[in-house]
Parts: structure tokens; C-alpha cells; sequence
């Protein structure tokens, strides 16, 4: 039998558009795929969430487009994060200029029971990879959903680990109702930005301090 989550209670998320990216801010972007049922959505706004609030949420409502805020200490240094939310993507999806200009990074999510959505994470790679340019962007790819039962599985850790190393990308699997886990990964994209930017050279620093 099909299981689909009950809405969330509390309004629809809502769009917020951010602005250019001020000093000193690192802004990552969630992108994954279309999810019109729950079941094909990877848990990007549950791994938000649990990053931002520290809860899980255990219920669904379709993402319009979210941005939350964080200061996250790395090391000794202080980043102000600013995360997007995106809406659900699929291979059709024509990436508008807000997801290349001014972001720095991208945490792409797949579920590991939804193989559809690993294939969508791999062409929203691509696209974002030649629109940037095929300039080096840090990106952490994220199997989510890793909780749930291995009969549910429908994507192997090789797998993923696999695309990341061919992108050279971090790779982590996760569960949006794991804390831990789940700061984890925006501590390696915030790593993984830092690192890029720091390998462009002493302009592009200024961005990030
Ligand atoms: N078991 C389990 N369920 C999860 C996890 N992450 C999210 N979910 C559930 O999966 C459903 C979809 O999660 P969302 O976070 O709304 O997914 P999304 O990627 O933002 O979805 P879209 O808005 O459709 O793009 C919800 O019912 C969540 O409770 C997880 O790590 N483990």
C-alpha cells in the first residue's frame, strides 16, 4: 500500500527571494527534484529544517521556494549562511540565472529509495555545471532518506559515492531526522565553499570573510 504523508499543519512555505549575497555571507541552494508526491520529494526542506530549527518534520507540503539564515561557526571562523530552498526540480527544468548568480555552493539531494530522483540529481549537475561556465563548484551530494529499511533502497552508497568522486564532490549519506548528520552536511558545503574560494585566490577571499 502506498503511504502518503499528512500535510503540515502550519501554512505553506512561502517564496522569499533573496538578494545578492553581502559580504562575509556563503549561499548555498538546494536544488533536487520535482515532487509533486511526497514520495519522489528527497527531504531537502526536512534537512533545512532540522539544520536551522533542530526539528524533524514529519509531514509534507510541496516547497514553493524557502531562504533561511544561519550563522555556523567552522573551525574559529564565523559564516553567515544563507540557504534556498528550492522548489522541486526534474530533468525539464530550465535553471533560472538566481540559482548561478551570486550562489556558492549547492548541496544536491537525492532519496536512496528513489532511484528517479538520483537520475534528476545527475542531470541538475550537469546543467548547473555548463551554465556556471564548467567552472569548479563546491557541491556536496546527499543521499537522503538513509534510515529508512534496505528493502525501501533503491540506491547503493557505491553509487552515490561513485557520481561524487566523478565530480569531484564531497559524498554523505543522511537522515533529515539525524541532527548531527545533518549539520554535518552544511558544515562540509561551507568547508567545501571555503576551499574552492580559497583556491581562486585573494579577491575572491574578500567575498567570504
Ligand atoms: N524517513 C525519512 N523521511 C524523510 C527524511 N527526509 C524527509 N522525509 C520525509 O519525506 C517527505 C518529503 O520531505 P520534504 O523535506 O518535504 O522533501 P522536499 O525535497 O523538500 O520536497 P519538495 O518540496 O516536493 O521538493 C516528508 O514526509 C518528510 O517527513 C528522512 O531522512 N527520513
Amino acid at each position: 500500500m502506498t503511504h502518503f504523508p499528512r500535510p503540515c499543519s502550519f501554512p505553506a512555505r512561502g517564496r522569499a527571494t533573496p538578494g545578492p549575497p553581502a559580504r562575509g555571507q556563503a549561499v548555498a541552494r538546494l536544488p533536487a527534484q520535482l515532487g509533486p508526491l511526497a514520495l519522489s520529494s528527497p527531504g531537502k526542506t526536512s534537512l533545512a529544517h532540522q539544520f536551522v530549527e533542530g526539528k524533524f518534520m514529519d509531514c509534507y507540503d510541496p516547497t514553493v521556494e524557502s531562504t533561511y539564515s544561519k550563522m555556523v561557526m567552522v573551525g574559529k571562523d564565523e559564516f553567515h549562511l544563507q540557504l534556498v530552498d528550492t522548489a522541486g526540480q526534474d530533468e525539464y527544468t530550465i535553471l533560472p540565472h538566481s540559482f548561478i548568480i551570486g550562489i556558492h555552493g549547492y548541496v544536491l539531494v537525492y532519496s536512496v529509495t528513489s532511484l528517479r530522483s538520483f537520475q534528476v540529481v545527475k542531470t541538475l549537475h550537469n546543467k548547473l555545471y555548463e551554465s556556471r561556465g564548467k567552472t569548479r563548484m563546491p557541491v556536496v551530494l546527499v543521499g537522503n532518506k538513509a534510515d529508512l529499511s534496505l528493502e525501501s533502497r533503491e540506491v547503493k552508497t557505491d553509487e552515490g559515492k561513485k557520481l561524487a568522486e566523478s565530480w569531484g564532490a564531497i559524498f554523505l549519506e543522511s537522515s533529515a531526522k539525524e541532527s548531527q548528520v545533518t549539520q554535518g552536511i552544511f558544515t562540509k558545503i561551507i568547508e567545501e565553499i571555503d576551499r574552492v574560494d580559497n583556491s581562486y585566490g585573494r579577491e575572491h577571499n574578500c567575498l567570504l570573510m
